[in-house]
């Protein structure tokens, strides 16, 4: 490698944003300072389109004029951020005593890659960053947004050191919000009023959980037994295909996705500076639950709060939802052993 490529390799290693001593109505903790870190791009724009969930903001890029460019354009809109405070620049020093940090650093898919492919690509990326933050803030919570969302989450927890209740990955929270906008959509009721959840693998394995979709406590299964199986004549199985299919669709018409994923992100820093005990399906080590016996990261419902993961819920699957499970623990776990970390 000649110096120049060398100085390009160093310089995209330094490709971070920070969100920075948030002052958001957070109760005192004692335990962090207060602030957030997260990668520039389309990702970390749209999660700060979540009013005032920061006051305190600093971006990290290699990319300076990018950065700048970035930074400036969202302190232009800071009075709309309850006036949140935005920094940037290209060191890791700047991230001291985040809170939380967000890593949406990395490669992503190109049109019809599947989000594994990208695995070895953001591990090494990974070496370089995670040392970096909790060198800085040996406190934090990360949030793990980079593809394959699993794998790196267990990546991250691996090289951090950091306790499992430190490192979460933004998992099928996303799924699961794709989920109830279209079961919104076939129904005619909002999404926030239509509960349901995918489980499992950010992706192709992901699993829905049609035995507990329900509206007002009614469940889908009750109105129609075969809803979500082969020989439903309703064709409900047709909503998680399109929940798996979705990330592939926005990608071959716009090259990433990055709205509804910002936004995903945002409510979960929220639930989590907010010490809310919230409930979001998050991708959290999932060894001994729903008897699956490898140390992977998959989603599960689970309550969040200042400590990060307070609780995972155990919800009452039918035993092909928990087999599907299982069989996506296996997947992830043969891929994750090939990983150099
Ligand atoms: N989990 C999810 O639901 C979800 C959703 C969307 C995107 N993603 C993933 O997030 C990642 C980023 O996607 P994007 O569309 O925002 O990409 P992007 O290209 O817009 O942003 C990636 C950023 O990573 C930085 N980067 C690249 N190499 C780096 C390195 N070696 N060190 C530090 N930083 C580096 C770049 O400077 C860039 O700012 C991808 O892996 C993508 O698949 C995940
Ligand atoms: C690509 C990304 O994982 C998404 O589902 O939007």
């Amino acid at each position: 490698m000649d110096q120049m490529q060398t100085e390009k390799v160093n310089e995209i290693n330094q490709s971070f944003l920070a969100y920075k001593r948030s002052k958001l109505k957070a109760p005192p903790t004692g335990m962090f300072a207060e602030s957030h870190v997260m990668c520039l791009n389309a990702i970390g724009m749209a999660v700060m389109t979540h009013e005032g969930i920061s006051s305190d903001v600093v971006l990290i890029d290699v990319h300076e004029n990018k950065l700048k460019g970035e930074m400036l354009d969202l302190q232009h809109g800071s009075l709309f951020l309850r006036n949140a405070k935005i920094d940037a620049g290209t060191e890791y020093s700047r991230t001291v005593n985040s809170r939380i940090c967000i890593i949406a650093a990395g490669a992503r898919q190109r049109e019809g890659e599947s989000r594994l492919n990208l695995v070895q690509r953001n591990t090494d990326i990974f070496k370089s960053i995670i040392p970096q933050l909790v060198k800085y803030s040996p406190q934090t919570i990360l949030i793990v947004v980079s593809n394959p969302v699993d794998l790196l989450t267990y990546v991250a927890w691996k090289i951090s050191g950091l306790p499992k209740n430190r490192v979460i990955g933004s998992g099928t929270n996303l799924d699961s919000s794709r989920f109830r906008f279209l079961l919104s959509q076939k129904l005619g009721i909002a999404p926030s009023s239509c509960h349901g959840y995918i489980i499992g693998e950010h992706g192709d394995s992901s699993v829905a959980v049609w035995s507990g979709v329900n509206v007002a406590g009614v469940r889908l299964r009750e109105l129609n037994p075969d809803a979500g199986t082969e020989t439903d004549d309703e064709n409900w199985k047709e909503i998680h295909k399109q929940v798996v299919d979705s990330a592939y669709e926005v990608i071959k018409l716009k090259g990433y996705t990055s709205w509804a994923i910002g936004l995903s992100v945002g409510s979960i820093v929220r639930s989590l500076l907010r010490n809310s005990s919230d409930l979001h399906a998050v991708s959290v080590n999932v060894k001994g639950i729903h008897g699956i016996e490898e140390d992977v990261f998959l989603s599960l419902p689970a309550i969040l709060g200042t400590n990060g993961l307070t609780k995972i819920v155990r919800q009452k699957l039918e035993e092909q939802e928990m087999e599907k499970l299982r069989q996506s623990a296996r997947v992830i776990d043969e891929v994750q052993q090939g990983l150099i970390i």
